[in-house]
């Protein structure tokens, strides 16, 4: 069976075509065919690859025109990889917000566009362009099966002392609590784990640390996310590359009140240009913020101090809500290439036992435990592969 999966982020778009025959594999398995679109203001910069051929190409283009030259590489040219489109079997998409409507993933009808559409307030960044993704597919490959896969599905069984919010009773009747993001990513991850140290899930307690440009942890029991540092949307809690995360909810009322400021101002300044491209003045990348540190830079070196400050902080968190820790995971483009980042963070946690062994975090690890022999707790870095995640959910529905 031939799946290709849309993974379509705030300002990138991953996408990947995986076969999978009778059974999902132990082991996720290369892809046939992966792309990798970066919206740009004026141009989308694709890349794709195929186990013979790599792609390089700049185009102007809509998003619908981007998504149907992908959809091209795959049966033409140097990338191709199929004969016809028709043998394309299914197609799954990341869907960022599934709100309290989904809590597993589901084929997509009309009905299910339209509810993915109401929640785009919720995610702005991320639902509109998932939507995009569903209409492309449709135009381009007509009423062929869709699915959607959503990050806050993982999340949804949450107790509610940890789910609800401490402000008015009847938001838990408008659906206003804890969604918790990235959790196909966090499933990934803790599916993975359990592989890794051939354990079984029942027996762990995970705290995984998704770390890209959006960033929240995950506490996991007996395989279940029980506490998540997102909230009713993607800005609570971590501090992110352009994202506040939490900041006290006094401070916007005095904004809006004395600032002058607006709901889309205030959504601009939180979603866009706070967090390490806020406070740094330089940029959201971790990668920049490092390089910055090293030559002398004081508001790079307070970014990333506040950046591993609130870390350490949610951390505690979710040990608290675990009571007890036996797995730390890092994962996502910062948790799996900052060796930096993951000693800091590590540092803090000598009280629990925790030893990190330096050679292994600094070797490249991937899907290996860097602590030391004798640490209490494991410490796993781990490659996220919400793509193969994604198709494993749409082998299942199918
Ligand atoms: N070698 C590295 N060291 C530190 N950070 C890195 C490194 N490589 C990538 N990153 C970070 O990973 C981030 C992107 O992570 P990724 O998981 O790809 O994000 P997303 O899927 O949210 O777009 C970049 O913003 C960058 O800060
Ligand atoms: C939900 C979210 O924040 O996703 P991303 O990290 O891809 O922006
Ligand atoms: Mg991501």
């Amino acid at each position: 069976m031939k799946i290709l999966v849309l993974n379509a982020g705030s300002s990138s778009q991953k996408s990947c075509l995986y076969e999978i025959q009778d059974n999902i594999p132990e082991n996720p398995p290369k892809p046939i065919w992966s792309a990798q679109v970066e919206w740009r203001p004026e141009v989308a910069k694709i890349k794709i690859k195929t186990a013979t051929a790599e792609l390089q190409q700049d185009i102007s283009a809509s998003h619908s025109e981007t998504i149907a030259y992908l959809i091209d590489s795959l049966h033409q040219g140097t990338t191709k990889v199929i004969n016809d489109l028709s043998e394309i079997d299914v197609v799954g998409h990341r869907v960022v917000h599934g709100g309290k409507e989904y809590q597993s993933s589901v084929v997509i009808t009309q009905a299910v566009i339209d509810t993915i559409q109401q929640l785009a307030t919720l995610a702005p960044a991320h639902n509109p362009v998932n939507l995009k993704g569903i209409e492309a597919i449709q135009e381009h490959l007509g009423d062929i099966k869709q699915v959607a896969v959503f990050d806050t599905a993982f999340h949804s069984h949450i107790p509610d002392e940890k789910a609800i919010f401490s402000g008015a009773y009847e938001w838990v009747s408008q659906g206003i609590r804890r969604y918790g993001f990235h959790g196909i990513s966090h499933q990934y991850c803790t599916q993975r784990a359990a592989k890794i140290l051939g354990q079984n899930l029942d027996s762990l307690r995970l705290i995984n640390c998704h770390l890209g440009n959006g960033c929240s942890l995950a506490a996991v029991k007996n395989g279940r996310s029980i506490d998540t540092t997102m909230g009713f949307t993607p800005l609570d809690g971590l501090m992110m590359g352009s994202r506040s995360g939490a900041i006290d909810p006094g401070l916007l009322i005095h904004l809006l009140r004395q600032e002058n400021y607006t709901p889309e101002t205030l959504d601009n300044l939180l979603n866009k240009s706070s967090g390490l491209l806020g406070i740094s003045g330089i940029s959201g990348d971790m990668r920049q913020i490092l390089g910055a540190i090293s030559q002398g830079n004081e508001r790079a070196k307070l970014a990333y101090d506040i950046y591993i400050h609130r870390l350490r902080y949610y951390i505690g968190a979710m040990l608290a809500s675990l009571q007890g820790l036996d797995v730390l995971i890092f994962t996502a483009g910062v948790g799996e290439n900052s060796p930096d980042v993951r000693f800091s963070v590590c540092e803090a946690f000598g009280f629990l036992g925790l030893l990190l062994d330096n050679q292994k975090n600094h070797n490249h690890p991937v899907d290996i435990n860097i602590a030391a022999p004798e640490s209490k707790v494991k410490v796993l870095v781990i490659h996220t592969q919400e793509d193969w995640q994604i198709a494993c959910e749409c082998f299942k529905l199918h």
